[in-house]
Order: structure tokens, then sequence, then C-alpha cells
């Protein structure tokens, strides 16, 4: 059995890592005080839950917000997550028929209910019907048709694109329990926006107030070399003329080779980090990050030719095309699938036919751990 590390890593240790518990777990060390603005902040009077008009095999909440998108969302129920949307505090949960209802906790003082909603359906890629998408995927692939069977309802989100870089900057060489702490810390350093189930929850910090952290701050809060990464971003994409939030928004205009290059350009950020930036926040619904992990499922399935390989910066390439030769234009959204399929959790509950699959033989010599690192050299 081997534990997944999330981002740019697979390691083989004999461990699971858990999923993100549903307990609160509390930053590395407590940041620095913060300009909470509670004042400003609007609690909706009862919160009611209304329906958002989506299915369970639309929208699956447990196999989309804890498996490795975004680490800001936490379980606050047996169906429930809760998580901020731009300044506003939505929960979402699954009704017994498995459709999808929302309750709006809390907003920021000036927008109203409709802009809450419009903001969610944005977030949640609403526009994009995932059964159109996945029938494209089942007619090209037997194996996909059987696995959507399983894993219905697992959605790309659409994130905010600075809150997705700073997360995945934190996912480099980490695994989904160290990252949602670090992501807890820099999330507690934006305005307060309520707490739900003991979990507190914050508006993500602007560029103005990330920049106020030190280097040294971030390290001293468990960061490691990851905090150099997070300042040196911060500071350029504050050089950016015109913003840098508008900077990386107008990355969703750009091609996907155009986007990759820029993002490219922030330290820390590698073709791993990058793709999953490029996913997950710049509609590059073809971007597909590549780690080894990734590597062994198109070895098995899509490039058997080249199974036993060692993966290089060339190889990523080359996974990424066949990934896009087989699936075509939401390549990623498929991407997004077979990964889930591998973390430990659904493994557990998926058909044995879909766990058994041996690592290829090169891997198999590293099984200790096997880790590639964002300049395509492997880690220890
Ligand atoms: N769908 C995916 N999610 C991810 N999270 C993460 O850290 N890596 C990945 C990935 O490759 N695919």
């Amino acid at each position: 059995m081997h534990s997944l590390k999330l981002s740019t890593t697979l390691i083989m240790n004999n461990k699971k890592i858990p999923i993100p518990s549903p307990s609160p777990s509390p930053p590395l060390a407590p940041p620095t005080p913060q300009l909470i603005s509670k004042t400003l902040l609007k609690p909706t009077s009862t919160p009611k839950w209304l329906p958002l008009n989506l299915s369970k095999s639309e929208l699956s909440l447990p196999l989309t917000f804890p498996t490795g998108q975004t680490f800001r969302w936490k379980q606050t129920g047996p169906l429930q997550y809760t998580g901020p949307v731009g300044s506003h505090l939505i929960s979402l949960k699954h009704l017994p028929n498995g459709d999808v209802s929302y309750c709006l906790h809390s907003s920021s003082s000036s927008s109203s209910k409709a802009e809450a909603l419009m903001a969610l359906r944005d977030f949640l890629n609403m526009g994009i019907c995932l059964s159109d998408v996945w029938e494209v995927f089942s007619a090209s692939d037997s194996r996909f048709a059987e696995l959507a069977g399983h894993l219905g309802g697992a959605r790309v989100l659409r994130q905010d694109p600075l809150e997705c870089l700073m997360q995945f900057l934190c996912s480099s060489n980490n695994n989904i329990q160290r990252i949602t702490k670090m992501v807890n810390f820099i999330s507690s350093l934006g305005n307060y926006l309520g707490t739900v189930e003991g979990f507190e929850f914050h508006e993500f910090p602007s560029l103005e107030r990330l920049s106020s952290v030190a280097e040294q701050e971030l390290r001293e809060a468990g960061f490691g070399y990851r905090a150099k990464y997070i300042t040196g971003t911060v500071k350029l994409l504050q050089s950016k003329h015109g913003g840098g939030l508008e900077w990386l928004l107008s990355l969703r205009k750009l091609d996907l080779d155009e986007a990759i290059a820029a993002l490219l350009t922030l330290p820390g950020v590698g073709p791993k980090v990058a793709a999953c930036i490029a996913l997950f926040s710049l509609d590059q619904h073809h971007a597909i990050p590549v780690d080894t992990h990734v590597w062994q499922i198109a070895t098995r399935h899509l490039l058997p030719e080249l199974a036993g390989a060692r993966l290089t910066p060339k190889l990523c390439s080359r996974v990424a095309e066949a990934f896009v030769n087989k699936y075509g234009k939401y390549a990623g959204w498929a991407q997004t699938v077979l990964f889930i399929a591998e973390l430990p959790s659904q493994k557990a509950i998926l058909p044995s036919h879909f766990s058994n699959a041996k690592p290829n033989k090169s891997v198999k010599r590293k099984i200790t751990e096997t880790n590639i690192a964002e300049d395509g050299t492997e880690e220890r």
C-alpha cells in the first residue's frame, strides 16, 4: 500500500497519509495579531438551506473538496463542507436524494445574497456540465467509463488564482495534513468570516496583507524553504504593472503554454504546481499536472511502452500530450478523476481491480519514496 504526497511527490513508505480530519486543526503557530474587521461582517439573519439545482452526479462534495484541489474547505457535517468563496462564507451539503443545497452564513457588508450565489456558481464551475464532459471521456476510455460509475461528481473547481497559487506553493513536496496547516496559517491573516462547527473561516488575505509577512515569520511557522517562495512570489506580483491580481486573472485569456510560461516566472512555481494552478483557477481545462504518481497512471494506461523509464521533464510533456490526445480539451478534468482514484481514501472503497495495480518496475526500485522536484530532479 502506498501513500500519496500531494503536489510534486509520491511517497511509498508503507504509511497512509490521512485525508484532512474533520476536527479543527490549529495553525502551525499563532500568526501575528491580525486586523480582523469583525464589524464589517454581515451575518445572514437565520442561515437558510437553499437548493443549488445540482445533483450528486454533477457535484460530489466528498470527491471534490477533500481531494487535493483546495485546502480551505472543511468538513462540517456528515455530507457537509464549509468554506469561503471570496468574502462569502458558505456551507454545502448533500440532501438525502443526493442533490446539493447551500447555506450562506455571512458576507462582507456591501454584497447581496444574489452576488454570493453568483460567486458560488462561478467557484463551482457550474457553467460546465460534468456529465457531458465525462460522456466524451467514457467514449474513448472504457476504464474511465467504469471508474465514472464509482466517482461520479468529481468536479474541477474555478478558484481565485491568488488563493490557488498560494495553496499550491505550500503543496510542493508536502502531504495533505501539513499543506492544510500551512494554508490555515496564511488564511488566518485575512478578514474573519465566521465560525462553523469549531472551524474559523477567513477571507483570503490581500496581496498587501501577505506582503506584510516576513519570510522569517513563515519559517518560524514551519513553512521551511517554501517561506522564501511565498514572500518572493508576493513581491513579484506586487511589482506587476496594473496589479498582481489582475496579472494572474489575465492568464485566463492566454493559451495554456503561455499561461504556464508566465506562472513559471514566479519563485517556487515549477511545471507541476503551474499545471495545478492553471487547471484549478485559470480555465486551462487541458492542463495536466504530472508527477511520479500521474506518471504511474500514464505508463499503466496511456503509454505502456514507456513503463520502466525514469520520469524526466521531457517525458512529463509526453504524458500531458497523451492525456490530451486521449481525453481532449477537458483532459485536466479526466486527470483529476484518475488522480482521485489513486488516493488511499478512494482506493479503499473502489473495486479491487482498480487498486491492485502494481507499481511499474522503475518505481518499485525506489519503494521508500519517489519524489520529483519542480526542477525535474528526484528528491529524497
Ligand atoms: N486533480 C489533482 N489534484 C491534485 N492536487 C495535487 O496536489 N496534485 C494534483 C493532481 O495532480 N491532480
